[in-house]
């Protein structure tokens, strides 16, 4: 078969190829050949759960014991795992089952509609894949639509679709929801560490950045062969992740463990930021999407990062003699970790002392 240019095969969705039953994917796609390490299927790996309604009484200054019991699993999970999936965060699952209803509509309309949003081969903003990687990178078998959701002067409306007539108060309610649910994790975060409960909120500022990125994962004759998503970390302070179907999966000593499906519960996983800012106690895992040969998989995705040209460093009471300073202050470390994303690299480094 001959080689089509990436630039073509991204202008080009991947729902559309598997509709068109433009199938085995082509070569640049093709990146598991000869993928070694062990995976554990869902029901036994042991990705943790926390109860945040334990939490959010946060205001007593002394926690109660199940609150402490609590914001020491949580340290554990995000020290060990760096990340886990949360409950009783307040959302109702009704309203988890909507967006996820929503998401699914979105996609499943025809090209020509989804195309109104479509973004250029190397912006971000709207719908379609992500920029043109380095060359020799592999693509992802998936297609997104990605938007700037706060603060709110920076939202591009062009990419926001209208229809379903539902998603935008869909969207919106849904970003105000997990709003409340990021300053309960952080402040809890902060508190399992022992520190001020607002010193990750002051981090992040008061102009915090909140990007949605809901995402499509066509079913693939080969998912031997693709990826829905490359394994990577994330570039954010941290991220919530809610799912329909499994597919997701973290790597942890060695393995890859599938995220469990948890119809209320959403993943909230750490991105470099957080293990820059907890002085590397909390990590920031790598992760990737598998694909199904039997059925497509949603996601929806909120990254939370600290404001824009921001400096944040790793908190002082979590550097000591035991534990000397790891990473440097930094700013605006989102464009770094993009730079050497594209390369199939991380960027953690770039932050050491
Ligand atoms: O779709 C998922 O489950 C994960 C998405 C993800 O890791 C990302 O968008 O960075
Ligand atoms: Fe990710």
């Amino acid at each position: 078969m001959a080689e089509v240019p990436t630039e073509i095969l991204l202008s080009k969705r991947v729902q559309e190829m598997v509709l068109n039953d433009e199938e085995p994917p082509p070569t640049p796609y093709i990146c598991r050949d000869g993928d070694t390490v062990e995976e554990v299927s869902a029901p036994l790996s042991l990705v943790p759960i926390i109860d945040l309604s334990l939490f959010s009484s946060s205001s007593s200054s002394t926690p109660c014991t199940k609150q402490q019991e609590e914001l020491e699993k949580l340290r554990s999970a995000l020290s060990s795992w760096g990340c886990f999936q949360a409950i009783g965060h307040g959302i109702s699952s009704e309203f988890l089952d909507k967006i996820r209803q929503v998401t699914r509509e979105y996609f499943e309309q025809p090209m020509e509609e989804k195309k109104k949003h479509a973004k250029g081969v190397e912006e971000f903003e709207g719908y379609g894949a992500d920029p043109v990687p380095a060359a020799g990178q592999f693509l992802d078998w998936s297609d997104r639509l990605y938007l700037q959701v706060y603060p709110k002067d920076q939202r591009k409306l062009v990419f926001w679709p209208e229809r379903p007539e539902s998603f935008r108060g869909i969207l919106e309610e849904y970003s105000l929801k997990t709003k409340i649910v990021t300053e309960i994790v952080s402040k809890a975060m902060a508190k399992s560490l022992n520190l001020e409960e607002n010193c990750f909120l002051n981090q992040f500022g008061e102009r915090s950045q909140y990007q949605a990125r809901f995402n499509y994962y066509s079913r693939c004759q080969r998912p031997d062969l693709v990826l829905g998503l490359k394994p990577h970390a994330d570039g954010t302070g941290y991220t919530t992740i809610l799912q329909d179907e499994e597919g997701l999966q973290v790597l942890k000593d060695e393995q890859w463990f599938t995220v469990p499906k948890l119809s209320e519960a959403f993943l909230v996983l750490m991105g470099d930021q957080m293990e820059i800012m907890t002085n590397g106690i909390f990590k920031s895992p790598v992760h990737r999407v598998v694909t199904s040969s039997e059925r497509e998989r949603i996601s929806v995705v909120v990254f939370y990062t600290p404001e824009v040209n921001k400096e944040f460093g790793p908190e002082d009471d979590l550097i000591n003699e035991e534990r000397p300073r790891l990473f440097k202050k930094v700013k605006d470390y989102a464009d770094t970790h993009w730079g050497y994303y594209q390369q199939g690299q991380r960027a953690l480094h770039t932050a050491k002392v």
